[in-house]
């Protein structure tokens, strides 16, 4: 049977970021990425020096330790990485589905999976300039078609900076009916470090300010409420 590579699965936490912010979650978060942002958060995830740490998992493994921390109470499992979409997820999805839990899944949008169907919430966050990584948008397109079917498909971008926010504007104008999340990006992300929590709310509050100078209205602008509670801490 072929099986899945896990860096980690946590939980219950709050989903800290996006749509469903606040939310009851389990995290599944795959190993492997086809991207190498230059501030990732999660390079535990993405950096194969980190490989020897991740799992290789069978999908009724990971289903087993989903419901071990869920206590059995259905709740939504939020797929992420690494890139979620190297892997296939379409098992565990119709399992969890037949006991009443929801999936979401975070990527950038770089690959599509037929399995992105079946999700109740989609979140592609495509990569601003300061990750160093570029948008295949005709990828991006791929992902939003395999997702027709989803319950819910949202885009997240995050702000480092001005060339990321005037990104994130075209990008927004390439899908008006996407809905969209925007946040602003953590640049310390070794867990080691602790965070400032001024140093957040200044970068939130100067992305807020830009967007309503602006008048742009279509965003929702959030933090990562994860990192305001618990800073870079891994499992949270
Ligand atoms: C670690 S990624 C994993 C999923 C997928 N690879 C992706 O990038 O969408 C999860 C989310 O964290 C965001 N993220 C990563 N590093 C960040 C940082 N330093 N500050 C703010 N958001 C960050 C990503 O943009 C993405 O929305
Ligand atoms: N609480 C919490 N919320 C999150 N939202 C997106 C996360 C991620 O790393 O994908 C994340 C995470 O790692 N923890
Ligand atoms: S795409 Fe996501 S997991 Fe991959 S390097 Fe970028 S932020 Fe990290
Ligand atoms: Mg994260």
């Amino acid at each position: 049977m072929s099986r899945l590579r896990i860096a980690e699965i946590f939980g219950p936490t709050i989903q800290g970021e996006g749509a469903l912010i606040g939310e009851p979650t389990v995290f599944v978060r795959t190993g492997g990425c086809d991207y190498r942002c230059t501030w990732c958060d999660s390079l535990h995830a993405v950096d194969p020096a980190f490989r020897h740490t991740w799992a290789a998992m069978t999908t009724d493994d990971v289903w087993d330790e989903i419901s071990r921390l869920s206590q059995g109470k259905p709740l939504t499992v939020s797929l992420s990485g690494g890139n979620p979409a190297i892997q296939d997820f379409s098992q565990l999805i119709v399992q969890g589905h037949a006991a009443g839990y929801r999936f979401a899944c975070e990527t950038q949008g770089s690959i599509a999976k037929p399995w992105f169907a079946d999700l109740d919430t989609l979140v592609l966050s495509p990569k601003p300039p300061s990750s160093g990584e570029t948008v295949d948008w005709d990828a991006f397109e791929s992902c939003l078609a395999a997702a027709e079917t989803a319950r819910q498909v949202v885009m997240k971008i995050v702000i480092f900076d001005d060339r990321d926010y005037v990104w994130a504007q075209k990008a927004a104008e390439r899908y008006p009916a996407l809905p969209l999340y925007l946040q602003p990006g953590n640049p310390e992300v070794d867990p080691s470090v602790p965070l400032n929590p001024q140093d957040l709310s200044d970068k939130l509050l100067w992305l807020v300010e830009k967007v309503m100078a602006d008048g742009w209205f279509a965003p929702r602008v959030l933090p990562q409420l994860h990192v305001l509670l618990w800073g870079n801490k891994r499992g949270v």
